[in-house]
């Protein structure tokens, strides 16, 4: 059964009353797309308190704040993971009100009591209808109704309307340049990507679901701001990074990096928000449209990287092949 997302929440706000935490939980590539939405409230709730954290950390130690009025947003694209099914469980159990996000129809995340809300993955499923659009739009809900004082409510919107455009745009705009980041790095043996502010879960994405379980590269992400508090020591003229410029407060941060790299190092991708088209978007709001614009290059580039190496997306050693 699945809900329409502004219905749901306002179902649960009519239920539970004030919101005092948001919770955000899932695993790997469905975690990476909560994390907009835990950067939003953290950026911009007076009233509420957001946490990001994966599902299994929630049940083997939950928060005291995971109780009745607490919101708890959980995503499981296959709808069946393990831990995320429990986390959810949980989170029933300690009374707090959930929303639980999958892709198919017929797993326990879509049953009638997980409050799901069953979302469409399919080429032209417009963003504003994927985790990321579904989760900001959840909020964007909750902030009106809980926050007289929340001014941003039409410019999220707005930004809603716009970022599917802005993100197609984006991917024909770059699909040359992933062919040629393939031919030059597909051999690369390690890869840093760089990023902050709500785009840091995509340098995490990128990393973990793109490029190390998805073509079996070594690499790590990095945050802008803590490049600088060590990982720095390692950038020579040999080292690569792919740096994702959001926009915001945050932005100072990637720029920071950038300045950095253009003097130390050598072999470096720049994928620019801004360069992308984001500011279509008003810019109170935009930087929690960039993920979207990035999540798109991550599949951009690792389709390159995939064309190139001739290792498919799809081939998995471990993960559904053995016990784990
Ligand atoms: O979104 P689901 O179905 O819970 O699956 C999570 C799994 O899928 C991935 O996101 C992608 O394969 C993994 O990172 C993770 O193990």
């Amino acid at each position: 059964m699945s809900n329409r997302p502004e219905e749901l929440i306002k179902k649960i706000y009519e239920e539970q009353g004030k919101i005092n935490d948001v919770f955000l939980t899932a695993c790997g590539g469905s975690l990476v797309d909560l994390y907009p939405g835990y950067y939003f409230i953290n950026s911009e709730s007076e009233t509420m308190h957001s946490h990001w954290l994966t599902a299994r950390e929630m049940t083997v130690s939950p928060s005291k704040f995971l109780k009745r009025g607490a919101l708890v947003i959980l995503c499981s694209h296959g709808g069946n993971t393990k831990e995320t099914v429990e986390a959810a469980r949980l989170a029933k159990e300690r009374g707090a009100a959930i929303i639980t996000m999958t892709h198919n129809p017929e797993s326990i995340c879509a049953q009638e009591d997980m409050n799901s809300v069953v979302y469409s993955w399919e080429d032209d499923t417009n963003e504003r209808e994927r985790p990321q659009g579904i989760v900001i739009r959840v909020l964007n809900e909750l902030m009106k109704m809980q926050e007289p004082g929340y001014t941003k409510y039409e410019a999220v919107l707005d930004g809603l309307e716009k970022a599917d455009g802005i993100v197609r745009a984006a991917v024909k705009k770059v699909q040359n340049r992933t062919w040629v980041f393939a031919e030059k790095y597909f051999d690369e043996p390690f890869l840093y990507i760089i990023g902050s502010g709500a785009s840091y879960s995509q340098a995490y994405g990128f990393s973990i679901c793109s490029l190390q379980e998805m073509q079996w590269m070594d690499c790590c992400y990095l945050h802008s701001g803590e490049y600088f508090h060590g990982p720095f020591e390692c950038t020579d003229e040999d080292h690569l990074y792919i740096l994702l410029m959001g926009t915001g407060k945050a932005r100072v941060m990637d720029e920071r990096a950038l300045t950095f790299l253009k003097k130390y190092a050598k072999k470096y991708e720049v994928i620019d928000a801004v360069e992308l088209g984001i500011d279509a978007i008003d810019e109170s709001v935009n930087e929690y449209f960039c993920p979207m614009v990035f999540y798109a290059m991550t599949v951009a580039y690792r389709t390159g990287l995939q064309d190139k190496r001739r290792h498919p997306l799809d081939m998995r050693r471990y993960m559904g092949v053995v016990e784990y």
